[in-house]
Order: C-alpha cells, then sequence, then structure tokens
C-alpha cells in the first residue's frame, strides 16, 4: 500500500521528493527483515515532517509505540482522573499489555510509513491536474475546501460573453454543491474584468432588438440570481482592475480583497446604461449615497485603496505579494468549521434576498429600455469603432 501510494505519487508530480524517498526506503527495509532501531530513528524523524495533523486517535497510537519500544510494557502508575492527557496516553500504553518490543517497533514504523504516503499524496498538485473539465471560458478548480472559479479570457480582459455568463452561473451551481467550504471568483492576466462583452449587442438584425434585449434581461436577472441566492462565503480576488458588472455584483460577495493595481469602475451614464448587479441597493448601503452617486451616475472610476475607504472591498494587498497573501488567508478560513460558516453566512444574508430579488428585478427593467435607447447605441457603436475607450 505504502510504496504503491509512493509511486502513485511521483506520477502526479516532478519526481519524488525526500519525504517520499524516506518513505519507500522505510517501507522497503522493513518488509525485507523486519525494522531496525535505524529505521525506528528515521521513522521517528520523519513523524517530525508530515504536513497533515494525524489527528488525536492516530497520535496516541504512535506514543504508545514509541513507549512500548523503548520501555516494554507499560510500568507506571495510573495518572488521576483530572489528568485528562496523561490518562489517555497511559490508557493507549497500558492497552498494548505485553506486545514485545520488536513487534512495537515494526508497528511504529508501518505506521508512519502509511502516514507518509497518504501525507505525500496530499500535497499541492500543479493546477493542470485539478482543472475541472467542461468549461470553455473559465478555469475552475478545487482544491483546500477552496473552489476557484477564474474567468480565462485575459486577452479580451476578461469581458464577459453570454457563454461566460452561462459558465460562471453553472461553476456557481456546482459549487454551491460540491464539498468546498469557500468559493473564489478571480479573472486571469492584468484585468479582473472589463465587464461586459460588448459584442453581446452586436450582429442583432433590425427586428429583433427588443427580443434580444428581453432576453439579455433574463439572462442578466438569472445571473445576478445566483449571486444572491449563493449559500457559501463567496471571495472575489481583484487581481487588476473591474469594470461595469464585475464591479456592480460585489456587494453580493462577503469578501473583496483587491490587488494595490485595481481600479473600480462603473461608467453607465457614458455607456448610455444604468446600474445593475444590485448596485442601486448594496451601493448606497455601503457607502452611503452620495458616494454612490458619484460611482454609479457620474462614473468616477476608484482606486482599490479608495473603494477600501468607502467599504467596498474588505483589503487591499501590494501587487507583488498579492496572490501570496490572499491565498495564505484564504486557506487558513477554508478550515474553519464549514457548517457554521455557511449557517452564519445565510444568517447575515437571507433577511435582505427578497429586497435583493426585487432590485434585480427593478434593475433589469430599466436596462433592458436602456438598451433600446440612441444613447446606449451610439456608445457601444463608438467603442465598437474604436472612437471610444474607458
Ligand atoms: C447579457 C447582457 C448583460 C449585460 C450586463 C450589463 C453590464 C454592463 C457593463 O459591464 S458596462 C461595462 C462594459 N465595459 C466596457 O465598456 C469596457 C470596454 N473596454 C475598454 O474600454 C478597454 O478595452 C479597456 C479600458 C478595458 C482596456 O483598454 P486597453 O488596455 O487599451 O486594452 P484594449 O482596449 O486593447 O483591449 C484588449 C482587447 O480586449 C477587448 N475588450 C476589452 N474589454 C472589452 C469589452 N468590455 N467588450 C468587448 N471587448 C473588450 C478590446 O476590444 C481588445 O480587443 P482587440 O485586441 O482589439 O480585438
Amino acid at each position: 500500500m505504502a510504496l504503491a501510494g509512493a509511486v502513485r505519487c511521483w506520477r502526479l508530480g516532478a519526481g519524488p521528493s525526500s519525504l517520499q524517498m524516506q518513505a519507500l526506503s522505510l517501507h522497503m527495509s522493513k518488509t525485507a527483515m523486519g525494522a531496525s532501531q535505524k529505521d525506528f530513528e528515521s521513522a521517528m524523524n520523519q513523524v517530525k515532517l508530515l504536513k497533515k495533523d494525524p489527528g488525536n486517535e492516530v497520535k496516541l497510537k504512535l506514543y504508545a509505540l514509541y513507549k512500548q519500544t523503548t520501555e516494554g510494557p507499560c510500568n507506571t502508575p495510573r495518572p488521576g482522573v483530572f489528568d485528562l492527557i496523561n490518562k489517555a496516553k497511559w490508557d493507549a500504553w497500558n492497552a498494548l499489555g505485553n506486545l514485545p518490543k520488536e513487534t512495537a517497533r515494526q508497528n511504529y514504523v508501518d505506521l508512519v510509513s502509511d502516514l507518509s504516503s497518504s501525507d505525500s499524496s496530499s500535497q499541492v498538485k500543479p493546477e493542470a491536474d485539478r482543472k475541472q473539465p467542461g468549461y470553455e471560458t473559465l478555469v475552475v478548480t478545487s482544491e483546500d475546501s477552496i473552489t476557484k472559479i477564474m474567468m480565462n479570457r485575459p486577452a479580451k480582459k476578461n469581458a464577459l460573453t453570454i457563454q461566460m455568463y452561462r459558465e460562471i452561473m453553472l461553476a456557481l451551481e456546482a459549487a454551491s454543491k460540491d464539498d468546498s467550504t469557500i468559493i473564489v471568483l478571480t479573472g486571469n492576466g492584468d484585468y479582473y474584468s472589463s465587464g461586459n462583452d460588448l459584442m453581446n449587442f452586436m450582429n442583432i438584425p433590425p427586428g429583433e432588438m427588443e427580443k434580444e434585449a428581453k432576453n439579455g434581461a433574463i439572462l442578466l436577472r438569472d445571473f445576478v440570481g445566483c449571486f444572491i441566492d449563493f449559500p457559501k462565503p463567496l471571495v472575489a480576488v481583484i487581481n487588476g482592475p473591474a469594470i461595469g458588472i464585475s464591479v456592480t455584483i460585489l456587494g453580493l460577495f462577503d469578501l473583496v480583497y483587491a490587488s494595490d493595481r485595481a481600479t473600480f469602475h462603473t461608467p453607465f451614464t457614458h455607456l448610455g446604461q444604468s446600474p445593475e448587479g444590485c448596485s442601486s441597493y448594496t451601493f448606497p448601503k455601503i457607502m452611503g449615497q452620495a458616494k454612490a452617486a458619484e460611482m454609479l451616475m457620474f462614473g468616477k472610476k476608484l482606486t482599490a485603496r479608495e473603494a477600501c475607504a468607502q467599504g467596498l472591498v474588505t483589503e487591499v494587498f501590494p501587487d507583488s505579494t498579492f496572490q501570496k497573501e490572499v491565498w495564505t488567508r484564504l486557506k487558513a478560513y477554508s478550515k474553519l468549521p464549514r457548517n457554521t460558516l455557511h449557517i452564519s453566512k445565510q444568517s447575515i444574508r437571507n433577511l435582505e434576498k427578497e429586497k435583493l430579488h426585487a432590485v434585480n428585478a427593478e434593475e433589469n427593467s430599466v436596462l433592458q429600455e436602456r438598451w433600446l435607447s440612441d444613447e446606449c447605441i451610439n456608445a457601444v457603436m463608438s467603442f465598437l469603432s474604436r472612437k471610444a475607450k474607458l
């Protein structure tokens, strides 16, 4: 078992780690002639290198086998009832009865060898191995109880196509049911997202405009609805500039971590459009009426630090250490008791859900009209003919 585990791990990684080599040599020597004193000492060193805590039950077993190997059968008085830890250790040792020292040593070495193998196989696998299949515009991975949904159109600044909205909804739906504790949305490349792909408005035959606007509003309602209803902690890892809908839905996230290179821009008026993502309700609540108006009506672009000062962003990190710091933090959070975390999220959010769905419906009905307006059509045409950029 241990040997098969060690060999399998080599195929997943670049090559055997020193831990895997030790596990393998330990396994080979013990099966050939029984564990020697040297094997025992090497196993004791290996225990210190384990990355995963084996849990109290295994630790007690290791302790008992160690004592039996070095001192023989338990020969001390049982600790008092209130000395709980020493009593548990004594019980474990005493339970080994008259087990010979050599057998205890062998069992100790075997146990450490198995622990090392499973410890090695739980080490980080390359992202390509963890990637979930079925997504063309996203990279979805799960590790350390975190499901990461990464928008993956870096050449187009992660502008959101119709397919991308649909895939994000599918990924959220799957993540709501998987065994992850936390869900992260982030972007690949220099942008978090430049918002709606303005090509979504192209190639619509004149007679189909109204129908397409209606379909767009339904898609947008469902997309935002997924964030309103999402049952687990949602974290936005804002790796670069964010525009439009990628900003407005942030009010529906539980944590927003931003690189100091990120900016937050909602230029709806410039585009002949109106706020969506429930921002007409969440932004005034988060930052107050005056600041929300400056962003949503007048298109003021905020730096990450300004967005943090106004409560839209949880914390800003230097770009040079952004990924390292954020993922260390999230890995620690992902070890919190999962069910309690989800229940707390629901207590915080559930009261607002009905209101948020009503706001979502209202925003989309206004937007559906806007998309048909001259102001919107001219703004989109201007961008697409490269006369205008934000
Ligand atoms: C179902 C419908 C739901 C609708 C929901 C309502 C949502 C509303 C919004 O999100 S409004 C916000 C819309 N976004 C924009 O208006 C941004 C437009 N893009 C830009 O202004 C610029 O591209 C930029 C500032 C993001 C980046 O500028 P720059 O650094 O100079 O790079 P490029 O412009 O050369 O971009 C590279 C490449 O990407 C294409 N691109 C970028 N963003 C978008 C976009 N939002 N839509 C379409 N295409 C985009 C850009 O055209 C370039 O393509 P090319 O290399 O020329 O083929």
